[in-house]
């Protein structure tokens, strides 16, 4: 077997929720007979081990105690139970602004920083320079870091937890501040890192990093751990967390089992400020987007079918209505779609009240990434173009991938060197 750099034993994590602050003093000074707090698990009976040399995802929804486990790894946080064992030094980077003193400079950091990992001063001076060229942020370095943005920051901060050279990484979601260029070189040290054999472990929202670089991913859901595994798995298991479709057996934890079947839309993260507009001659009453396994979800894998279904339903008689979606990046170019119309599908006419289903199978290629869909259902009357419904950027699609591409789309091209 090989050997742990983390076990984490039987943990859990209480917090006394008050209703009121004075409460919180009543109960200090022992003067109410009552209960007066309820117990709000952060973590609950939390066991996993980390071996030297790997690297490991934590995936969860917000609240689901990412964060307060890395703490109590790192030794920020106390556990309430349980044990935790660390073998090897630990460089961590938790949330932005932790171990860094406002009103010392970028420099003088480096050195409390350092000192509070456990480097002598002559050892943080001989990696100072790394340090100061990996942050890349000028002149700044000799200014309070009190004046610094939340770029810069991170920025130093990661510098410094990267080339003081740890045997284990700590990293929670830091890096979606830094900007990409940032982003690329803090993940090709993390590749560096893995090549020599250096424990990771890094909690990540963005599911497409999770999978390129993690050997093993453990998924958190209300301070539960529900499963740990491979991280196409457990991202297949993730998009069921977050439309609430786990069930219960698998998920050790009290999520409602929200009845929602009837419509597939309840089971999408639907965007807020969906700007629906038309005659309405026709609306698109429900629709829903299903993965390869038939679940409905907005997280599709690179590669993988996805499908979209929509139900329309007729206020009037229409002839040949055009069905739609077009998918968009975030700044709103429009990436590809289709329509009934372009693929010479069609339905000739509608009678009012009439509800048609049309579904559109496709592979989804797309660079990993985040992408608007829109919705409509379209014609031609007399001659002229109508709106009946559209849905515009009514929901966000997530392309999960472990493999970069240039540009928007992988043509999979099957390359050869003779
Ligand atoms: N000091 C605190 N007092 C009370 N409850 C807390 C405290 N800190 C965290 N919690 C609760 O513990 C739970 C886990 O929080 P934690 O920050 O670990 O979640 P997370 O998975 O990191 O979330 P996110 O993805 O939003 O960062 C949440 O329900 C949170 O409200």
């Amino acid at each position: 077997m090989k050997d742990v750099a983390i076990k984490i034993d039987d943990i859990s994590k209480i917090y006394k929720l008050y209703q009121k602050p004075t409460d919180r003093l009543k109960e200090a000074l022992g003067i109410s007979k009552k209960l007066l707090y309820t117990e709000h698990y952060a973590l609950k009976n939390v066991s996993f081990s980390i071996h030297k040399g790997e690297t490991v995802g934590i995936i969860g929804t917000n609240g689901s105690g990412k964060s307060t486990l890395l703490k109590i790894i790192t030794g920020v946080l106390n556990a309430s139970k349980g044990n935790t064992t660390v073998h090897g030094r630990i460089s961590a980077l938790l949330e932005l602004g932790a171990g860094f003193n406002m009103e010392y400079t970028g420099i003088e950091n480096i050195y409390l920083n350092g000192t509070m990992i456990g480097f002598t001063r002559e050892e943080i001076e001989n990696k100072l320079n790394d340090i100061i060229q990996f942050a890349d942020i000028g002149d700044f370095i000799n200014q309070p870091v009190k004046t610094y943005s939340s770029g810069m920051f991170v920025r130093l901060a990661f510098a410094v937890a990267i080339n003081i050279n740890p045997e284990i990484l700590i990293v929670d979601e830091a890096l979606s501040v830094g900007d990409v260029f940032f982003q690329a070189k803090c993940y090709k040290k993390f590749e560096e890192f893995k090549e020599r054999g250096k424990t990771i472990l890094f909690v990540s929202h963005d599911l497409s990093s999770i999978a390129k670089y993690c050997d093993r991913v453990i998924l958190l859901n209300r301070g539960n751990l529900v499963a740990e595994g491979s991280a196409a798995d457990m991202i297949d298991l993730y998009k069921k967390v977050l439309v609430n479709q786990l069930d219960d057996e698998n998920q050790k934890s009290d999520i409602v089992k929200t009845n929602m079947q009837d419509q597939w839309k309840n089971r999408l993260i639907i965007n807020p400020n969906t700007n629906s507009y038309g005659n309405y001659l026709a609306e698109i009453i429900d629709f829903g987007l299903f993965d390869d396994k038939g679940n409905i979800t907005n997280n599709f894998i690179k590669g993988r079918t996805f499908t979209l279904k929509m139900k329309v339903k007729f206020n009037a008689e229409i002839q040949d209505p055009i069905f739609a979606f077009t998918i968009k990046d975030l700044r709103g170019t429009e990436i590809t779609g289709t329509n009934s119309m372009i693929e010479k599908i069609g339905v000739l006419k509608t009678q009012i009240d009439m509800v048609k289903e049309i579904s559109f199978m496709q592979k989804i290629d797309l660079q990993g990434g985040e992408y608007l869909l829109s919705l409509g259902c379209t014609g031609y009357r007399a001659g002229d173009f109508d709106v009946y419904h559209r849905l515009y950027d009514i929901c966000n699609i997530t392309v999960i991938s472990d493999k970069n591409t240039i540009g928007y789309y992988d043509m999979n091209s099957i390359v050869n060197i003779k």
